[in-house]
C-alpha cells in the first residue's frame, strides 16, 4: 500500500494559535493501547509502523526545531534527524533541512559522548540549563564540542521555564517546534497550554503496567481529549 503524505507537506506549522508571541508547538509521540511510550525501566520501544514513522520524519522536516527532555537523551541517545527517501518527498524538493535539536537539561547531565555531538550529526544541539551551570566546566566542554548552552531561570517546579524557553527560541528565529517527549516533557507541555497541534500514534499493542506512561498526571490525562484547541 502506498500512502499519500501531501496533506502533511502542505500543512503549515508557521503560525501559532496562541495570543502571545512564540513558536508553533506540535506535540507528537507514539504510545501503546494502554498509554505507554516505553517499556520496563524506560526500554526504548518501536511503536510506530513504517507509515507513521515516515509521517514523524515529515513533521521533523517541517519544523524549525525538535525538542526532547534530558531523560530521552540519556535513555535513547537519539539522532533527531530527518530520514526520508526520495520516494517520500514531493517531486522537486530541495535538500533536506534538519531541525535544530533542543534539550531541556537543568542539571547539565548531557553526555559529551551523545550521538547529537558526533561530527556526523548535521546540527549541534541547543541545551537549556539553569543559572547554576552558567560558568561550569561541563558547559565549556559541551560548547567546545559544538553545543550551544543557554542559561534560563527555573520555574516553580524546578524545571526549565517554558515561557523563558519560548521567548529565547523566538529571538533565535525558531518559529515552529516539534516536541517528541519523553513522559515528563509531554506532561509539562500538555499542562502548559502551549500546544498548537497534536499528532498521536497509537500502536495496536499492550505494554503492560511496568511500561512508562505517556501522561502520569491524572488531571492532565482527563483533559487531553477535552481540549478542543489541541
Ligand atoms: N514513544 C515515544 O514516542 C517516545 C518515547 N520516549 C521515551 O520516554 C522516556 C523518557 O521520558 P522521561 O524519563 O520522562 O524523560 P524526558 O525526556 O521527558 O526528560 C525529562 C527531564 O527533562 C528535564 N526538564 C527540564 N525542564 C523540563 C520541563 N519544563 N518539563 C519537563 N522536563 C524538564 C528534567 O530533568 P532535569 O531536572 O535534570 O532538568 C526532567 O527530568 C524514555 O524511555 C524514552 O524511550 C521519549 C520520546 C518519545
Ligand atoms: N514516532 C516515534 N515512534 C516510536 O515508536 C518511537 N520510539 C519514537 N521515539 C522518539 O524518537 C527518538 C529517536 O529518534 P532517532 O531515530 O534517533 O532520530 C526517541 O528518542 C524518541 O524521541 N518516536
Amino acid at each position: 500500500m502506498t500512502t499519500n503524505y501531501d496533506f502533511l507537506f502542505e500543512r503549515s506549522f508557521e503560525q501559532s494559535n496562541k495570543d502571545t508571541k512564540g513558536p508553533h508547538v506540535t506535540l507528537t509521540y507514539a504510545q501503546s493501547l494502554d498509554g505507554k511510550i516505553a517499556g520496563r525501566h524506560g526500554q526504548q520501544l518501536i511503536l510506530s509502523g513504517a507509515q507513521s514513522m515516515t509521517a514523524t520524519h515529515i513533521l521533523r522536516l517541517k519544523h524549525d526545531a525538535i525538542l526532547v527532555g534530558i531523560g530521552t537523551v540519556l535513555n535513547d541517545d537519539p539522532r533527531l534527524t530527518v530520514r526520508l527517501t526520495s520516494e517520500d518527498l514531493p517531486k522537486g524538493s530541495g535538500p533536506i533541512r534538519h531541525p535544530q535539536p533542543i534539550i531541556l537539561d537543568s542539571k547539565l547531565r548531557f553526555p559529551t559522548t551523545a550521538k547529537l555531538l558526533l561530527p556526523t550529526s548535521p546540527t549541534r544541539p541547543w541545551i537549556f540549563t539553569s543559572p547554576i551551570h552558567s560558568s561550569s566546566q561541563k558547559k565549556a566542554n559541551l560548547e567546545r564540542l559544538g553545543a550551544r548552552v543557554f542559561v534560563l531561570d527555573l520555574d516553580l517546579s524546578g524545571h526549565i521555564s517554558l515561557e523563558g524557553l519560548f521567548s529565547t527560541l523566538w529571538e533565535n528565529n525558531i518559529r515552529s517546534v516539534m516536541v517528541e517527549g519523553g513522559a515528563s516533557v509531554i506532561s509539562s507541555f500538555l499542562k502548559s497550554g502551549l500546544v498548537d497541534s497534536f499528532l498521536l500514534t497509537i500502536a495496536p499493542v499492550y505494554v503492560g503496567k511496568d511500561g512508562v506512561s505517556a501522561v502520569k498526571d491524572a488531571e492532565v490525562k482527563k483533559n487531553i481529549f477535552q481540549e478542543a484547541s489541541i
